[in-house]
């Protein structure tokens, strides 16, 4: 039996194919940068055929580096990308729109109008999520306004809506498949996460034509197989997830209470809750970790839109940084920021805020404020951040966690680990493989195969690189957050 795993991880800024062993090597990897287009003041878009080409190329090039054939595959992983709203014509495979990306804020306006015509709470009980312009619902609707034609080839089963996950498991397939898994389903606010159903009420209310919708599957499933001629074979594609969901699963938090977080363009904390769907009471969102054999498992989510952007931001924006990775000497170079904060509001705040006119601000500039203060504040508001999540999650769960697993590219940055441990007050625990996104959408597909035998057997294989422990001082560490809740209080225009 093969024992090779290939992921595809179709992140916002990239496209990644990592081939896997069964041990969870990663033997080789490819990857593509995306195009961002910003077609207007808080609009981001992506090229759907875009990501679709990269998708194959990555693929490609991922096996043939690990020199592998189709038939050396067991499976392939999907993952990706959350949010992020495509529509495709069914006869051509073709999108019709550019895709419109998790970070777009145009729809805030009718976000502000269902809510206040008081759907918000109907919505918060069937999806667990808020009336956010972040989730797809409003961004599928902005789409079927922009062409005359479009609702009315929606309504008559023409066109396709899917995340990105479901586009590509339907350019993978040749258009056999037009499926998502529980997970994706679960962040467009039309899927009830208690019944595991697309909900009426909720097209009714987005005004959305059932016609477009996908079928929902479980997280390990047999999606379908890859068209042949596009990887030299035909390969099972049998594990899903959206990218935070897959990272929950690479990261082994299967047990209650596990907390992972991950930092990529934006961050994303989850804690695993167990069988049962809990509201959050202090404005996180309830999703699902995993659903298997039918069964789901929730979780409590924080998301922050600005993370490792705000480190592209000193790269790109200010030009004070030549990589991401000289962020970590600049930050270290002073003793502190000398009071300042970045608050990085670029795309609004999300949670536990969820304030989408909200902008970022640069506070407590002296004459002596320099490169390396602004450095430093971008990170520390790494961790800032993060303590915004961890204290509505134990104010929800009812206990203070004890360990964080974290991931993405922006942990390779030890100052930013210690930072979070020391502003978190707990240790911060970092994997072998970073790649937990990827790492998880090959566990969910191995263990479809039989590659694995159970969640206990992935549990088991998860490894530490290293475990950065709190060393600051209360009292500092105290100080310090109050400053950074006193600037974000300066940048909330309605919060709620
Ligand atoms: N050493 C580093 N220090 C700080 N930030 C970093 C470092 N390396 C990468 N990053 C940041 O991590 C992000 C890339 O992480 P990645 O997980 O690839 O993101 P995504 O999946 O969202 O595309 C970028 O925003 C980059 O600025
Ligand atoms: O592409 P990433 O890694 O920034 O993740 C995006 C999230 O899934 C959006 O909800």
């Amino acid at each position: 039996m093969t024992r090779h795993i290939l992921a595809l991880d179709q992140g916002t800024t990239s496209t990644r194919a990592i081939v896997f062993d069964r041990d969870g090597a990663a033997v080789a990897s490819a990857r593509r940068d995306l195009t961002q287009y910003y077609p207007a003041d808080g609009w981001v878009e992506h090229d759907a055929g875009e990501i679709r080409d990269h998708a194959i190329a990555v693929c490609r090039e991922a096996l043939a580096g690990a020199g592998l054939s189709a038939a050396d595959v067991a499976a392939i992983g999907i993952t990706n990308q959350r949010e992020t709203a495509v529509l495709w014509d069914r006869a051509t495979g073709e999108p019709v729109h550019r895709a419109i990306v998790w970070q777009d804020r145009r729809t805030a306006p009718m976000c502000r109008d269902l809510r206040a015509a008081g759907h918000e709470a109907l919505i918060r009980r069937k999806t667990g999520l808020l009336l956010d312009p972040y989730f797809s619902a409003t961004k599928v609707a902005w789409m079927l306004e922009t062409a005359p034609d479009l609702r009315a080839r929606a309504e008559v089963g023409d066109l396709c809506f899917g995340t990105v996950d479901s586009w590509l498991l339907w350019s993978l397939t040749g258009g056999a498949v037009h499926a998502t898994d529980a997970t994706n389903a679960g962040r467009t606010l039309l899927f009830d996460i208690r019944t595991q159903r697309w909900d009426g009420d909720l097209l009714a209310l987005f005004d959305i034509p059932r016609a477009l919708l996908p079928e929902v599957m479980d997280n390990a499933a047999d999606f379908g197989v890859t068209r042949p001629d596009l990887l030299g074979g035909a390969i099972p594609i049998t594990g899903m997830a959206g990218d935070q969901h897959a990272a929950v699963v690479g990261q082994g938090c299967f047990a209650p209470g596990m907390i992972k977080s991950t930092y990529g363009t934006g961050a994303f904390a989850l804690i695993t809750m167990g069988d049962t769907f809990v509201e959050s009471r202090n404005r996180l969102l309830t999703t699902l970790a995993y659903r298997l054999d039918g069964r789901p498992t929730y979780a409590m989510e924080g998301a922050i839109f600005v993370a490792g952007a705000a480190v592209q931001w000193l790269r790109d924006g200010l030009g004070i940084i030549d990589t991401a990775a000289d962020s970590e000497a600049l930050a270290a170079s002073v003793p502190d920021t000398g009071g300042c904060y970045l608050v990085p509001a670029f795309t609004g705040l999300g949670a536990p805020y969820w304030d989408p006119d909200a902008r970022g601000a640069l506070l407590g500039l002296t004459r002596d404020t320099g490169r390396a203060h602004i450095a430093r504040a971008a990170l520390e508001a790494q961790g800032y951040q993060t303590r915004d999540l961890m204290e509505a999650m134990t104010a929800d769960s009812g206990t203070a966690p004890v360990s964080l697993r974290v991931d993405g590219g922006l942990v390779a940055n030890d100052w930013a680990c210690q930072f979070l441990a020391d502003v978190l007050d707990v240790t911060v625990e970092r994997p072998a493989v970073i790649e937990t996104t990827a790492l998880g959408a090959a566990w969910l597909a191995g263990l479809r195969v039989g590659l694995y035998k159970s969640l206990d057997d992935l549990a088991g294989r998860w490894r530490p690189d290293r475990a950065f422990t709190p060393a600051m001082a209360a009292t500092d560490r105290e100080r310090l957050y109050a400053g950074w809740t006193a600037a974000v209080g300066r940048v909330i225009t309605s919060g709620r």
